[in-house]
């Protein structure tokens, strides 16, 4: 009989996260019988039921195992084995826990709108999900781009630890919560992530139930479709096989005791030691394991952690060799880039370590918060760094050493604290908001002040996961296009750009970063020096053009004044104007061609007359080929993105959006919209394509000068964000009141078809407020070329909200 493809995929799914096919087997019998065969409920989150009744299996095995070394008494140890012949049902940990959109939409909906700091509301079981959590418009989910995850990113000031636990038995998901690391077997493009959900959407497709039979488990596996994405975070221990021998089978352990390892807050052995405590004692955390791989943590009141993991896979094995700590380092590491797709190549392992280090001192040093639930119990009367033997590297170094008398393998690793922070790299991949924070771990000297600020700063946010990519059926490409997590710039900008989602499990759509722009194909942009004559530049011009007494050419071309003020504001008077031609353009001078481009010929070959085009007012920045310096206050666009800003996923529904993470003065640049720069004919050819698959194109129009000629379709230019954009990609639209307006700025070029499409804040912004801008659209006109979304902008002067209720007083009256 052919395999059941359900019991294959559901042996892949254990077997990605090291389960072998011999642990599946009889649970997943006991499971079908239990549950009726009822097939969803074992595949629900990627067999989080059956995963956790393996685990529990194991815990259940071990309890027995000491029971029947301590205890001499046969009648006890039948009483023990009927309780164990009783399997819990699974199925009620599949509630508990952090699967449900509720606990992964922490502090969503203040950010954005309010403006107030970010807190971590405490998300109760079966509490209902916040009202402003609401779903993204249709148009969004048919994203294609959206790479589902689970693993939200928290912008808190808190990194989101794990719910509680109660502390016997641990599900799948809060054993991977913990900092017990178990090499998971993943598959290419798996990389891993803090509490990842696989949507069903991305789980086989079922068949209909099929009888349950012996012939299901057979080793041959149909080509199925894996699922995509087995995400268990840090899936159980099995150190072993990722530093002495490839092929070393996993040779599990028992489960750490829960009660040491995660609390739930009260009422076990070893709670966390008050902070009184933590300035007077040595504290000692750890996780001890009544049989290998063990995780020792240790710290001491002047900040040294200690991390000791001790695997014993090895023993017993003849041909084991000791290797080197050199070696290891560098094949974890090769594991790492490759099986995680840890972009960055200077990922370290030692930085890995050290960053875990400092994840326990700062969740030591948060035990009052209510954040602290789940995290690790520290045991006061435990001293470690005695018993383990732990190796002090001496000072800031890290040591890791591997003592091999009996074949086990112990990797220890220390760290002075304090020190290392000045060390630490600012840029490691997923990792370095560590070094944020932990300035706050240093006892007794962390501010609410610094908290919050630390709120604010984007190096301080999305840092406590990994890279980030949940398996795909994505071709490669698709993977160097996604973001690491801190920067999604890639550090193509100046600042570092971070994002977030608090609200459901998307992850940024597939796009790549580009800071400039680029021209497509078509596009007719002449950057040649020899194109810009003396009156377009100011070569004469030295140090500041703004601090003259005699105005420079450059100001010349924008009407005798320089757009920009001191500061790199843009002046108050030229600002209001660029803001009143965008809220009311009809009071503005229109220019009209004679062909429009963006007119196609209609059924009887003629085009349809020009709508006007609006003669905007422009930005002349100064550019290499005047004599001033590059930090002249007439070239701030050119200098690139300044402000701390983030991307985050609305709470309103709209998507991605963009805010800013520090307050905005009236007139500041934010970004430049950056894209491919295309034709409009090619732009056409792009919405006709990505309106016949349902995508949408992030496109704007550089339109500011055209209608002073005959303009042809092939020098009409636009910018398509779409697969090459920068950060502007995600603003959102706003009728009307925008905190931004956009204004063209010629930089390279005196060319009347090119210019930057820049934005500039329109009044003060306060921290963690949306930026925004107007995307003029016309909500009435249904001859656009893309199709039109249902605007949520909530703002009082909404075009398309008016448009609703003309609708429906149009309904009423009829
Ligand atoms: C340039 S993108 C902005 C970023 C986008 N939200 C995202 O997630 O990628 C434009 C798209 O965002 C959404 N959007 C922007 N402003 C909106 C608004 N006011 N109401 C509803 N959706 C909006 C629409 O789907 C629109 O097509």
């Amino acid at each position: 009989m052919a395999p059941n493809p359900r019991v294959t995929a559901a042996f892949r799914a254990m077997r990605d996260i090291g389960i072998k096919e011999a642990q599946v087997k009889p649970v997943l019998k006991r499971l079908l019988k239990l549950y009726e065969k009822n097939w969803e409920l074992i595949e629900e989150e990627n067999y989080r039921a059956l995963a956790d009744a393996i685990f529990e299996e194991e815990d259940n095995v071990v309890v027995e195992q000491k029971k029947k070394c301590k205890s001499t008494d046969e009648d006890d140890l039948e009483e023990e084995g009927q309780t164990q012949d009783e399997p819990e049902r699974p199925l009620k940990r599949l509630r508990r826990g952090q699967g449900g959109p509720g606990s992964s939409s922490v502090n969503a909906c203040n950010n954005s709108l309010g403006g107030s700091p970010l807190k971590r509301p405490k998300v109760e079981e079966g509490e209902p999900p916040d009202p402003c959590l609401q779903q993204r418009p249709q148009e969004m989910m048919e994203k294609p781009q959206s790479i589902p995850q689970h693993g939200t990113v928290n912008k808190g000031k808190q990194p989101l630890l794990p719910q509680i636990a109660s502390p016997g038995k641990r599900s799948m998901s809060e054993r991977a919560s913990h900092v017990c690391i178990r090499e998971p077997r993943v598959e290419q493009g798996i990389v891993l992530l803090p509490k990842q959900k696989v949507p069903d959407t991305h789980l086989l497709i079922k068949p209909k139930d099929e009888p349950f039979t012996d012939d299901m488990f057979t080793e041959d596996v149909p080509d199925y479709e894996v699922p995509i994405a087995v995400i268990h975070p840090a899936p159980p221990c099995k150190v072993g096989s990722s530093v002495g021998n490839d092929s070393v089978e996993n040779q599990d352990g028992p489960e750490i005791p829960a009660s040491q390892s995660l609390a739930e807050g009260n009422g076990i052995d070893g709670i966390l030691a008050s902070s009184s405590e933590r300035g007077t004692n040595c504290k000692l955390a750890t996780i001890p394991e009544e049989s290998p791989p063990t995780l020792e943590i240790a710290s001491s009141p002047l900040g040294e952690v200690k991390i000791s993991l001790s695997c014993d896979s090895t023993l017993g094995r003849p041909d084991f060799h000791m290797p080197s700590r050199d070696e290891v380092i560098k094949l974890m590491e090769d594991k790492c880039l490759r099986t995680y797709k840890i972009i960055d190549t200077n990922f370290s392992v030692k930085k890995l370590l050290n960053d875990m280090c400092e994840c326990f001192l700062e969740l030591g040093t948060y035990s009052t918060d209510e954040s602290q639930e789940g995290s690790i119990n520290i045991s006061p009367t435990l001293d470690v760094l005695k018993e383990s033997s732990v190796q002090d590297a001496g000072g800031n170094e890290l040591g890791l050493c591997m003592p091999s008398s009996n074949g086990s393998v112990n990797i220890q690793c220390s760290a002075e604290v304090a020190e290392l922070l000045s060390r630490l790299p600012t840029s490691l991949n997923g990792l370095d908001g560590q070094k944020q924070a932990s300035k706050k771990i240093i006892p007794n000297g962390y501010t609410e002040s610094e908290r919050e600020k630390e709120l604010e700063d984007p190096e301080s946010t999305n840092s406590r996961c990994l890279v980030v990519v949940p398996q795909q059926k994505n071709p490669p490409s698709d993977l160097r296009s996604l973001h690491d997590v801190n920067d999604l710039t890639k550090g193509e900008e100046r600042v570092r750009i971070s994002w977030v989602n608090e609200i459901n499990s998307e992850c940024l759509p597939s796009f790549k970063y580009i800071p400039r722009n680029l021209i497509f194909q078509n596009a007719n942009v002449n950057f040649t020096l020899s194109r810009i004559g003396d009156e377009d530049c100011c070569s004469a011009c030295l140090g500041d053009c703004l601090s003259l007494s005699t105005l420079c050419h450059c100001a010349n071309t924008t009407g005798g004044q320089f757009a920009y003020a001191k500061g790199d504001l843009l002046r108050e008077e030229f600002l209001e104007e660029c803001i009143s031609m965008t809220r009311d353009p009809q009071r503005h001078q229109h220019l009209y061609c004679r062909e429009c481009p963006l007119e196609r010929p209609r059924i009887d070959d003629c085009l349809e007359p020009c709508k006007g085009h609006l003669r905007r007012k422009y930005i002349k920045e100064c550019w290499s080929k005047c004599g001033c310096s590059k930090n002249c206050g007439n070239r701030v666009v050119q200098r690139g993105i300044s402000c701390k800003l983030q991307v985050f996923c609305t709470p309103e529904g709209k998507g991605w959006g963009l805010r800013t993470l520090e307050d905005l003065p009236k007139g500041a640049f934010v970004c430049e919209y950056v894209g491919e720069i295309l034709t409009s004919s090619e732009l056409y050819e792009r919405n006709l394509e990505s309106n016949n698959s349902g995508k949408r194109t992030h496109s704007v129009l550089l339109d500011a000068e055209w209608g002073s000629g005959a303009l042809k379709s092939e020098e009409a230019l636009c910018l398509d964000a779409t697969f090459f954009g920068n950060v502007a990609r995600f603003i959102n639209h706003r009728c009307l009141d925008a905190n931004l307006v956009e204004i063209p700025v010629k930089v390279e070029t005196p060319d009347h078809t090119y210019y930057h499409f820049a934005f500039f804040t329109t009044r003060v912004v306060a921290a963690l407020e949306e930026l925004t801008w107007d995307y003029g659209i016309d909500f009435d006109d249904h001859d656009q070329p893309v199709k039109v979304f249902r605007c949520l902008c909530g703002s009082k002067f909404c075009r398309n909200m008016k448009r609703s209720i003309r609708s429906r007083c149009a309904t009423i009256a009829r």
